[in-house]
């Protein structure tokens, strides 16, 4: 559909803007530009829609030349929403969006047709803004200016869109509006879109392919997996960023990482842990980074409240995620700075250990009822049924881990939670064979993030060695208080 070849361009000859820019994009597809302030974005839109001569390149649209096309037939070609600025003349929103239609006609409005007519409210309806229809557009919101400025080029019905910065002072329900929009038209009617961002979240989240811009040059072009590596954005932008996984969809983001982020020193130990009548508690001067598998807020995330709470062993609830959420705040804390599990263990026999080495210290907190424990390997026997058992495990960390450390941990944590299980010959009475856990277990790895780096986390590394062994100690401890609590042993 737009072909771009060798273009070079800008406002001074001797200084172009645009150097030996190459790229192609196909019918159907929506493409994202990047780069940051003054690297030729809209420089670049500006050569592809003519408005300012090419110096050396050619720019084609299906296969001819731009040049050739006479304005007109460029036009119906191709829309062009510029950046917003401040702009003098005044038109009500319907005439604005009109405007859009001057490809089609032969003298101003004389010959405007029922096709016109569709065209315009269609895209005032599209872009949300036929309330406004007969306002001044000089009186409206920056926002509602720039969905005024989307339905004009959607009305030009043009196959190929130039957008620059669309979502320009658009707040996030017009930003997604618009977006969902234009991809709806992208992938239902094959319109051709190549748009100018600055925000690369949301061009990660739309756009087919992107392509990065710095100082006139193309550094990176390919789907946004491929363009947004952390390296690649922190040289093209002089700014230290992260790269995270959109929590819902394939798609990469970018995060801002602030240089004077600084946290208050956090080190737990074994006196952070409060054991109340109800539950266990720890609570830390700044949130911790966190992995588990709680009832409430599981995931990775950032808490600084850790509750393991004791119900009933029959306890039934429509709603557990809800409920806990309410004993929450009952107890006079705050849900999303809170990680919750429950156990049917009375939290008086909560195991609490602590380990150093070298320098590196870690706090475990085991509570164990292996009422329904279950041999993972032998599940299938049981019927699918929800009993609180229950081994809840802990672990604080006083040091920095990576994600992948995270969940080396967790995996370092259940190794070691199974030897206690078999050690202590605890069984599923099912399968009459030694159990590996039971069928609610918790886990939870949470670490300061100050301190050593852990890169790994797996059983011989330094974190590693104590998480085994901490998790293995404590587990056997709390399996013993269990079967003394339930006159098996002395
Ligand atoms: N009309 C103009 N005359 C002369 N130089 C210009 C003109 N418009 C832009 N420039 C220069 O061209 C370079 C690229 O500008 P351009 O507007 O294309 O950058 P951009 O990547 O779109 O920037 P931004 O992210 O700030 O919108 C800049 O150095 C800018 O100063």
């Amino acid at each position: 559909m737009l072909q771009l070849n060798d273009v070079v361009g800008g406002y001074d000859d001797a200084h172009p803007v645009i150097k030996n820019v190459t790229f192609t994009i196909d019918k159907g597809k929506m493409i994202g530009i990047l780069g940051p302030n003054g690297c030729g974005k809209s420089t670049l839109l500006k050569l592809i829609s003519g408005i300012l001569p090419l110096q050396n390149g050619s720019v084609r649209i299906d296969h001819k030349v731009a040049q050739s096309y006479s304005s007109r037939e460029l036009a119906r070609k191709m829309a062009v929403l510029p950046q917003l600025h401040n702009h003098s003349f005044s038109h009500t929103v319907r005439e604005t969006v009109a405007l859009g239609r001057y490809p089609y006609q032969q003298g101003i409005f004389s010959s405007w047709s029922q096709e016109d007519e569709n065209a315009v409210v269609e895209s005032m309806r599209q872009t949300g803004i036929e309330k406004y229809a007969t306002e001044d557009i000089t009186y409206l919101s920056g926002g509602e200016q720039q969905r005024t400025f989307v339905a004009q080029a959607l009305a030009q019905k043009s196959a190929l869109l130039l957008l620059d910065e669309p979502t320009n002072h658009l707040d996030i329900e017009h930003q997604k509006q618009l977006m969902d929009l234009i991809q709806f038209e992208v992938k239902t009617h094959g319109l051709t879109v190549l748009s100018v961002f600055h925000d690369m979240n949301l061009a990660a989240l739309y756009c087919d392919e992107l392509i990065l811009l710095e100082a006139g040059h193309i550094v990176a072009q390919g789907e946004p997996h491929e363009v947004l590596k952390e390296k690649q954005v922190e040289k093209v932008y002089h700014t230290k960023i992260a790269r995270i996984s959109h929590p819902v969809i394939p798609k990469p983001q970018i995060s801002l990482l602030p240089s004077s982020y600084s946290q208050k020193a956090t080190v737990v130990s074994a006196q952070h842990i409060n054991i109340l009548s109800d539950y266990v508690l720890v609570q830390t001067p700044e949130p911790l980074k966190v992995v588990s598998s709680s009832l409430h807020n599981a995931g990775i995330g950032w808490y600084d409240t850790f509750m393991n709470r004791t119900v009933d062993e029959y306890y039934m609830c429509a709603d557990a995620h809800e409920e806990m959420e309410r004993y929450i705040q009952l107890a006079g804390f705050i849900p999303s700075k809170t990680v919750a599990m429950m156990t049917a263990v009375a939290v008086k026999h909560a195991i609490i250990k602590e380990y150093e080495e070298d320098g590196l210290s870690i706090v475990v907190v085991v509570t164990a009822g292996v009422g329904n424990a279950v041999d993972a390997s032998k599940s299938y026997l049981r019927q699918p049924l929800w009993h609180i058992g229950t081994i809840n495990i802990w672990v604080f960390i006083n040091a920095i881990l990576t994600d992948e450390s995270l969940l080396q941990a967790m995996m370092t944590a259940t190794e070691a939670k199974v030897k206690a299980m078999a050690d202590e010959k605890i069984m599923d009475t099912i399968a009459q064979t030694i159990a590996t856990g039971t069928s609610t277990d918790s886990l939870l790895i949470a670490a300061t993030q100050q301190g050593e780096m852990q890169q790994y986390a797996g059983t011989v590394t330094k974190v590693g060695r104590l998480i085994g062994r901490g998790v293995y100690e404590a587990t056997v401890e709390a399996l013993r208080d269990y079967k003394r609590a339930k006159g098996m042993i002395e």
